[in-house]
């Protein structure tokens, strides 16, 4: 990440003062402004307070002595930033358009921390003496700023019109589009006229997308996912990889992806950067930092199916997915009706599951230890992430052979398999479907929910939106696991549980729902829902792809 300096001879470089002044900051108040390579502070000369007396790098910034980081400057620019991106109050927007600027200001546009994993943009103006100063200041940030290697210059933009509440493209012209320029980002966009639109361009596209250092999808996780499945199809057939076979191991894409949450669900957002906002995220894209991820590929025995970031979901979660998608006109509520309807009918489904469990150092699923920004566990092994890539990959063929690797296999019945590579946290579940998965440790967590009582998945459902811990139920066992297969039980008659114990053996057959009735055939197989796209096989196989691609995020803060 930049920033973080090397030996004591680069921490010192970087502490070392670029440029110095006593300037005004707004109109009024005399502050001594001091940059150094990491850090742009500034203090009140009529204040005593003490900033630190070597270098402004080593003191935390106070409300006396402000301090922000290079890295979360956005931009520098002449005048006195009466910006419309920096949402000012209403009254305050207007009182600055009436205010004649001061010839000699310059402004720096920077990250700031809100509630709630929330980042705003936020301006400082100094004004100088004259304009030459002004000068020197405006170019020892930019300087400074042109040091951050990782920041995106050029961009490729999607936006759905259709996602979520179909305010994509109101969000990008009003929200991201003013930061984007501000911060000097050039940005190719288009505006998708179909279903699989972006991802068939950037398969087509695959050739000349060289001239971009990312692409930023406007919409929802399916959005999302068609990106991922363009970038990364597009990266396998460069390679002369063949993504129809399931142990082929894929290449990791180049281009890192953005994404402005404008969907109903925006999970992979959420789970990605804490909160579903499009300033944050434009923030995130702009500062250009770099969270690897896991994605699992998903195939049939024949061939290759689909990528998974987030929940690949049977029973439960991919009846819930059938269900809403009829309702579609719905909009975002669709799912809860969906959710409601799925809940009643409590059906279950029977299969065998097999999985490759993760090494046991790496942490079993259960300690809610989150995946957070610069997470200790995703970033073992820290050489060079295409070295990462590799290592992961040989250890688990070995894993796989050794003794403790074998597959293991589950049966039984089953209301919902899940299979979350993330911890699929939404504004709804706040934790997530899997509070501790990691975004990048090679590895996802099987939730396999067996037959319970109503009450109890009830329970169950219900302690995804709180803090409780959702796995803390004995028809709910969880395992990390590195590969996975499921096999369905074919033309089963299954017949809702009154009494859990009845339904693992299988032997109960009297029922005691008036949805549900004794004796009616139900289904004997689900759908998967794969990152909210329906999959049209209950046979699958999984395997999870370590840190095959990078988003432009950070991770979630501790706050
Ligand atoms: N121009 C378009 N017309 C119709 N469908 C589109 C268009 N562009 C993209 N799509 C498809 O719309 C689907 C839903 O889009 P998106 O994910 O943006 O919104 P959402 O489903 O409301 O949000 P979420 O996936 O977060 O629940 C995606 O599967 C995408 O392939």
């Amino acid at each position: 990440m930049e920033g973080e300096g090397g030996g004591e001879g680069e921490e010192e470089a970087e502490d070392a003062v670029v440029l110095s002044s006593r300037l005004l900051r707004g109109r009024r108040q005399q502050v001594d402004v001091r940059l150094t390579r990491r850090v742009l502070t500034w203090k009140d000369v009529n204040k005593t307070t003490k900033c630190g007396n070597v270098g402004f790098g080593h003191f935390s910034g106070t409300a006396a002595c402000p301090r922000i980081q290079v890295c979360e400057i956005v931009a520098v620019q002449d005048g006195d930033g009466t910006h419309p991106i920096t949402e000012p109050a209403e009254g305050e927007a207007v009182a600055k358009q009436h205010k004649k600027p001061h010839p000699h200001a310059f402004t720096v546009c920077y990250v700031r921390r809100s509630a709630q994993h929330r980042w705003l943009s936020r301006d400082v103006t100094f004004c100088c003496g004259h304009q030459s100063l002004q000068r020197q200041w405006i170019t020892a940030v930019q300087q400074n700023l042109a040091l951050l290697s990782n920041r995106p210059r050029s961009l490729l933009v999607f936006i759905n019109p259709h996602g979520g509440r179909q305010l994509a493209v109101w969000i990008y012209d009003r929200k991201v589009a003013p930061l984007f320029a501000r911060a000097g980002i050039s940005a190719d966009v288009i505006i998708t006229e179909r279903a699989n639109h972006a991802r068939d361009h950037l398969r087509e596209q695959r050739g000349n997308l060289d001239k971009y250092d990312g692409v930023v999808c406007v919409g929802g996780d399916g959005m999302f996912s068609e990106v991922l499945h363009g970038l990364v199809s597009g990266t396998q057939a460069n390679h002369g990889v063949d993504q129809d076979r399931p142990d082929a191991r894929l290449v990791p894409c180049s281009l890192r992806i953005g994404i402005i949450p404008a969907g109903s669900t925006d999970c992979v957002c959420y789970s990605t950067t804490g909160t579903n906002d499009p300033v944050t995220s434009a923030l995130h894209i702009i500062l250009g930092d770099s969270q690897p991820m896991d994605v699992c590929s998903v195939h049939s025995d024949a061939a290759f199916l689909r990528y998974s970031v987030s929940l690949l979901g049977y029973g439960f979660y991919g009846d819930v997915l059938a269900n809403s998608e009829r309702n579609r006109w719905m909009g975002p509520l669709r799912y809860d009706l969906a959710g409601v309807r799925t809940f009643l009918s409590h059906q279950y489904y029977e299969g065998s599951v097999w999985f490759v469990p993760a090494p046991e150092t790496q942490r079993l699923p259960g300690v809610r230890e989150q995946c957070v920004a610069r997470c200790h566990v995703c970033q073992q092994g820290s050489c060079s992430e295409k070295m990462e890539l590799k290592h992961l990959s040989d250890d688990e063929d070995k894993f796989i052979k050794g003794s403790g690797g074998e597959w293991r296999v589950v049966q039984g019945k089953f209301l919902a398999i899940n299979m979350a590579t993330m911890s699929c946290a939404c504004p709804r579940s706040p934790q997530g479907l899997s509070p501790s998965a990691h975004l990048a440790d090679g590895t996802a967590d099987l939730i396999l929910v067996r037959g319970c009582s109503r009450f109890g998945f009830f329970r169950h459902l219900l302690r995804h939106t709180n803090a409780d811990d959702q796995f803390d139920h004995s028809f709910v066992e969880v395992h990390r696991v590195r590969r996975f297969r499921f096999q369905p039980k074919n033309q089963q008659l299954c017949v809702a549980p009154e009494d859990p114990s009845g339904a693992e053996k299988g032997t109960k057959t009297h029922t005691f729902s008036p949805i549900c009735r004794a004796g009616e055939e139900v289904p004997a197989q689900s759908t998967w829902t794969c990152d909210g796209e329906m999959l049209p096989h209950a046979a699958i196989q999984v395997r999870v792809q370590g840190k095959l691609i990078r988003l432009f995020a950070r991770g979630i803060e501790h706050q």
